[in-house]
């Protein structure tokens, strides 16, 4: 491993020193392990503590397979998604493994008694599969964590839509909270140069779902002068909405939970801001009672707002704790578009305020081939920035998972596999400098 990090520091190293460099049989992972899926039965979700079930393990290197990569990681970053995997929620991901498994002879390989998780990566081609020829050792990249097989013509329009799509280290193995990562080579894009190796690894999901979701046709299509609701509009998937709203021309309604992520809020440049914490909106009486009264407070408090309108696109990923007051504030003609349910998925909202008002809810999921580069072009050139917080070892993670799980973070936790130190990695200084400010926004708050 000295000797790929020795290579990725060396200015002079040329693609034909990684080709020649010796791999190691094995590399240390964060993993889940199969044996564990029940540890813990019986307790609340918020009790699960991410810090019990991920292990830092060493894992032998995997086969690489035609069209694919294997990739030095020198930093990743947690998702909400390694959340999941790693309180078993909603189910344990040993069964996507085994169902991708059962595919083919070469994903076989996937099934395992452990899962090494994580979707976003920053790091260097090491090695190219049969097949592969826009890619060679050496390159800098990033890794979206779309894999898809394309054998069937569902998902020839739109990535996302292969029969085979599958979300890289959630419900593949060989993720980037590792030394080392396998990814198919269409995954690869080329690392922003401004920015470090955390940095560059901190956006790649959410930036590219925020995109989709809020940005793409294929999600709410927003457009210059919308009022968007986006709730968490600190966090990892809402700040980049935040981001995206302010610069197409939109009007962010962000809602946060502390003044300190208001703060935030207000760094970015948004100014409609509400504390749902501060201002103590309790949507539901109790577990299986909505509060309709509680719904027209938040839209009264939006329609201050915002001169009176209504909200044109909500921007939804809590679920079931918001749904209901997320429908009925949304305009006639407007479209509330979700991604996740976070606090539940069963959700319930009152269908009147949707059929009566023509307003179309859009489900939406990580972004296509095509969306995902474009999510990652507008950071490359600096239009929409990171929204990295703080950044744990490799060894740490249970910590970082923990601090996802608890929502004690802000924006992005970022992790470093390879990487000795933050702050490595930046190939255009001058192009940072002129950004340095959006980019540290979120940094140690
Ligand atoms: C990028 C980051 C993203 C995130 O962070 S997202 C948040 C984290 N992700 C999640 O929480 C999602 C986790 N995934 C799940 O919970 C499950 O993954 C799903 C609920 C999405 C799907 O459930 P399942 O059981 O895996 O799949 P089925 O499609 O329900 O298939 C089960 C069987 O049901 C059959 N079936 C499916 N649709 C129909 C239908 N319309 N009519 C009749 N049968 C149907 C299938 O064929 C199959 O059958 P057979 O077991 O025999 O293979
Ligand atoms: N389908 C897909 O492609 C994707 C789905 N996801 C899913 O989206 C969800 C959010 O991910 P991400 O943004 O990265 O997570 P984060 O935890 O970084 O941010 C979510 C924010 O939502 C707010 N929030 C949490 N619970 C509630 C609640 N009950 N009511 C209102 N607001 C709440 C919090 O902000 P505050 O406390 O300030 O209000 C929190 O910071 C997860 O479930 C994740 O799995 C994520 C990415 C892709």
């Amino acid at each position: 491993m000295k000797d790929i990090l020795d290579a990725i520091q060396s200015p002079d190293s040329t693609s034909e020193d990684f080709a020649h460099i010796k791999l190691p049989e094995s590399y240390r992972a964060v993993t889940v392990h199969k044996d564990e899926t029940e540890m813990f039965a019986g307790l609340t979700t918020r009790e699960k503590d991410p810090r019990k079930s991920l292990h830092l393990d060493r894992v032998p290197l995997p086969e690489l397979g035609p069209g694919e990569a294997l990739v030095a990681v020198m930093a990743s970053s947690v998702n909400y998604n390694s959340v999941w995997t790693s309180i078993f929620e909603p189910l344990s991901t040993f069964g996507f493994l085994e169902r991708y498994g059962r595919t083919s002879e070469l994903a076989k390989r996937h099934d395992l008694p452990y899962h090494i998780i994580g979707s976003d990566l920053a790091g260097v081609v090491l090695r190219t599969g049969p097949g592969v020829n826009s890619w060679k050792p050496g390159d800098e990249v990033v890794a979206h964590c779309l894999s898809v097989e394309l054998e069937s013509s569902d998902g020839h329009n739109d990535t996302m839509l292969d029969p085979e799509q599958r979300i890289w280290g959630f419900e593949t193995n060989f993720g980037g909270l590792a030394e080392i990562a396998l990814v198919k080579s269409n995954q690869l894009m080329p690392k922003p140069g401004h920015l470090s190796w955390e940095e560059a690894a901190a956006p790649g999901l959410v930036n590219s779902t925020a995109y989709r979701q809020l940005v793409s046709r294929n999600g709410a299509g927003m457009k210059q002068g919308d009022n968007v609701l986006i709730w968490g509009a600190s966090g990892g998937l809402g700040s980049y909405a935040t981001q995206f709203a302010l610069a197409g021309g939109a009007n962010p309604i962000c809602v946060v939970s502390s003044p300190q992520k208001a703060d935030i809020c207000r760094s970015m440049g948004a100014e409609a801001i509400i504390d749902r914490n501060a201002e103590g909106y309790k949507f539901w009486k109790d577990e299986h009672t909505q509060d309709p009264k509680e719904w027209k407070r938040f839209g009264k408090r939006i329609r201050e707002l915002t001169g009176g309108e209504d909200i044109d696109i909500v921007f939804e990923h809590p679920g079931r704790e918001t749904f209901g007051a997320s429908v009925y504030v949304t305009r006639k003609g407007g479209t509330i578009t979700t991604c996740a349910s976070t606090s539940g998925y069963m959700h319930e909202y009152d269908n009147r305020y949707l059929w009566m008002s023509l307003k179309r809810i859009i489900g939406s999921h990580f972004a296509n081939y095509r969306e995902a580069w474009e999510a990652n072009r507008l950071i490359a050139k600096g239009k929409i920035h990171p929204t990295l917080s703080k950044v744990y070892a490799l060894e740490d993670t249970g910590q970082a998972a923990y601090d996802v799980h608890r929502n004690l973070h802000q924006g992005k936790v970022g992790v470093l596999c390879l990487a000795p130190e933050e702050g490595l990695g930046v190939r255009d200084p001058e192009m940072r400098a002129q950004h340095v400010d959006a980019i540290n926004r979120f940094r140690n708050i």
